[in-house]
């Protein structure tokens, strides 16, 4: 077992978790099985930090002296706020350099274990529930009382531009990567030169390390997850197709395999990729910024999905018009969904391949375990492009999602013939029209998908071609699917209900999208400035009120309230058009653990304060 190398009792300086800040602590205790420093910071919070994040004081002292005296510029900033992180809130403009700092989280491993109770009631200090509305100036989470002996003692200390070129050896350059950045003030004392080599250098170790939290159940669970999500697809499939789709009759028998396969539909599959390729590409649309990457760097997206689906809408009418016949679709669903399905496979393996040859930097936080099946599933590339196509960003929103409202249409179309009506039911209307507006809806709000965890924090692979290619099409279309052979005769004040619930669920989801959309992209826009937030200590905040007040991911609850109104249109014969809602419940029950142990790493106890007012995750009052 290594060595400790810090004494209980010595005074050091302890990284402030997700931040670049280090402020002086004691070191309280030690714990060998963990290999963690319990730490006590001057404003009495007890941290355990890990040795990474833990330095010698006298590095910072003899830097920081020797810094002060070049520069009056630091020395007022200093003296604005002592014991402040130095750092200002990013939430007050736009400033690339600050966002950049505020996107460290992701790459810090700080073990963040707050002790709630010294934290609160420490005597010198007293944590604040800092509730601001936006227009408040002071962005800190720890409000300090009793200032005076703590002015002495605490120093939010960077290191300076001055003092780089002396600390980079002596420090991990991966924790140190943005203090090594020069503030504003210092730009003049830094040559370009130097502060290129120090980026890349520190970029390099920041992304050599592995991901150690692996998500998913793991290795284990990504390899059974790779054979288990297709088998499940075509058990659904199958199913749903039987006269008597009950759970009693599971699972059907094999199809043959002329159900599953027909080259000319694998060409069908083949052109609708290339289509939407095309229609991608097109020069039409706002070209705007993804959020910036952990190398400051902002990609562009050309937005044009809306213009697509309108596209394909006339497209098809004119096919129909001209007497081509849509229920060709259902009628070789299973083929469809086996071509979609080799698709998705050769994609993940070309994602696999070519991720190879990515730079480390191009890694996706989540898929770079170094084990093959686990990073093939996750995805090891987080944004791999081929010239300006964006593959994860393109697949997402265009081939599967306008896919599905072709799929639904068919299956309506399908209805009719099969039922030998003259319009589709009112089942499928319903089930036709709520989908499709959640479809316009997610082109229309097209820039608002950079801001999800699977552009942000997801790597390209397995499970999100396979996803957006097989998953959301053949399986978010089982409804429409199920009514072609198993109407229900649904009636209008039922109905009523059903539109009721799917608007509200709407409403929600949109409302609680689009405050945080606003909000993450300025906090100042009069649409949110009046709610309350809590700062935290990465210069961003986070809504407390709105629709962010209510649930802490009132998104998913309203996505799971239209979820089951997709459902009900089917009636309650079967359990096998509720799939659908049960499945997302799950889903979403797992990205909102997945998404607050994020949280929780990137925004430490202001998270837990949010949590404390916040109580429940999804659904008031229940969970
Ligand atoms: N139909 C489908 O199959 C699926 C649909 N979805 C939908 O996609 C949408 C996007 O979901 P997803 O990407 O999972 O996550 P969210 O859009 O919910 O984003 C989560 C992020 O929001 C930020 N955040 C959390 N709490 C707050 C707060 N109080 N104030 C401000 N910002 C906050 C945090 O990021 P930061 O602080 O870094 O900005 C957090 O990581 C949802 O509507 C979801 O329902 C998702 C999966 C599947
Ligand atoms: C079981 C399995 C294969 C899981 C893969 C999950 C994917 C199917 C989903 C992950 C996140 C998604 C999102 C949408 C579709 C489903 C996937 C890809 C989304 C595009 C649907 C439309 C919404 O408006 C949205 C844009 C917010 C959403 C983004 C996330």
């Amino acid at each position: 077992m290594p060595s400790r190398k810090y004494d209980i009792g010595d005074t050091v300086m302890g990284r402030w978790p997700g931040s670049s800040l280090y402020y002086e602590v004691k070191v309280k205790a030690f714990n060998p099985s963990t290999q963690l420093y319990t730490v006590k910071y001057v404003d009495g919070t007890e941290l355990e930090l890990k040795e990474a994040d833990i330095k010698r004081s006298q590095l910072f002292k003899s830097k920081r002296e020797g810094s002060r005296s070049k520069s009056p510029s630091r020395r007022r900033s200093r003296s604005r706020s002592p014991g402040r992180p130095v750092r200002r809130s990013t939430s007050r403009g736009r400033d690339p350099k600050k966002e950049k700092e505020s996107k460290i989280y992701d790459v810090l491993e700080v073990k963040l274990s707050p002790l709630p109770k010294s934290v609160i009631n420490n005597a010198n200090v007293q944590y604040e529930k800092k509730i601001s509305t936006n227009n408040e100036v002071s962005s800190e989470v720890f409000h300090k009382v009793e200032v005076g002996q703590y002015e002495e003692k605490q120093k939010a200390v960077t290191i300076t531009a001055q003092n780089k070129v002396e600390a980079l050896p002596e420090i991990d350059r991966a924790d140190v990567r943005y203090n090594l950045r020069p503030r504003k003030e210092d730009n003049d004392k830094v040559s370009e030169s130097f502060e290129r080599n120090v980026e890349e250098v520190t970029m390099k170790s920041v992304r050599k390390s592995k991901t150690a939290e692996l998500e998913f159940g793991g290795r284990i669970g990504a390899f059974i997850m790779i054979f288990v999500l297709p088998v499940i697809v075509f058990l659904l499939l199958v199913t749903c197709a039987k006269k008597d789709p009950s759970i009693y009759n599971f699972p059907p028998s094999l199809p043959a395999f002329s159900t599953l396969w027909d080259s000319q539909v694998f060409g069908i599959v083949g052109l609708w990729l290339l289509f939407q390729v095309f229609l991608h590409l097109l020069p039409v649309g706002k070209v705007v910024d993804g959020l910036p990457l952990e190398s400051g760097k902002k990609l562009k997206y050309r937005t044009n999905g809306f213009y697509a689906i309108l596209v394909c809408a006339v497209m098809v009418g004119a096919a129909v018009f001209y007497g081509i016949d849509f229920t060709y679709v259902h009628d070789h669903f299973l083929q469809f969904a086996s071509s979609a399905f080799i698709f998705s496979v050769l994609l993940s393996l070309y994602l696999y391949i070519r991720s190879r040859w990515a730079s480390k930097d191009e890694l996706a936080p989540n898929g770079n375990s170094g084990n093959l099946f686990y990073d093939f599933f996750i995805g090891h590339e987080l944004n791999p492009r081929v010239k300006s196509l964006d593959l994860k960003y393109f697949c997402e929103l265009r081939p599967g999602l306008i896919g599905w409202v072709l799929i639904n249409f068919s299956m309506a179309l399908a209805e009719m013939k099969e039922q030998n009506i003259e319009y589709p039911s009112l089942a499928m209307i319903l089930v036709n029209a709520f989908q499709l507006i959640y479809v316009l809806d997610a082109l229309w709000n097209e820039e608002a998908i950079l801001t999800t965890m699977d552009i942000v924090h997801d790597g390209f692979g397995y499970m999100l071609a396979f996803g957006d290619l097989v998953w959301v099409p053949f399986v978010y279309s089982l409804q429409a699917y199920y009514l072609v052979n198993h109407p229900n005769q649904l009636s209008w004040p039922f109905g009523a209900v059903i539109i009721i619930l799917n608007g509200t669920g709407y409403l929600v989801f949109r409302k609680a999208n689009s405050q945080k959309n606003v909000f993450r992209r300025n906090p100042h826009d009069p649409r949110v400035a009046h709610l309350k937030t809590i700062s935290t200590a990465t210069g961003k905040s986070l809504l407390v009120s709105g629709m962010w007040g209510f649930v802490r991911h009132p998104n998913y609850l309203g996505d799971i309230i239209m979820a089951l109104a997709w459902s009900l249109p089917c009636g309650f014969s079967h359990i096998l058009p509720y799939f659908y809602v049960l499945y997302f419940t799950c889903l979403l029950v797992h990205r909102e653990a997945r998404d607050e142990h994020q949280c929780r790493k990137k925004y430490g106890s202001a998270w837990d304060e949010y949590c404390r007012q916040v109580r429940y995750r999804i659904i008031p009052g229940i969970y």
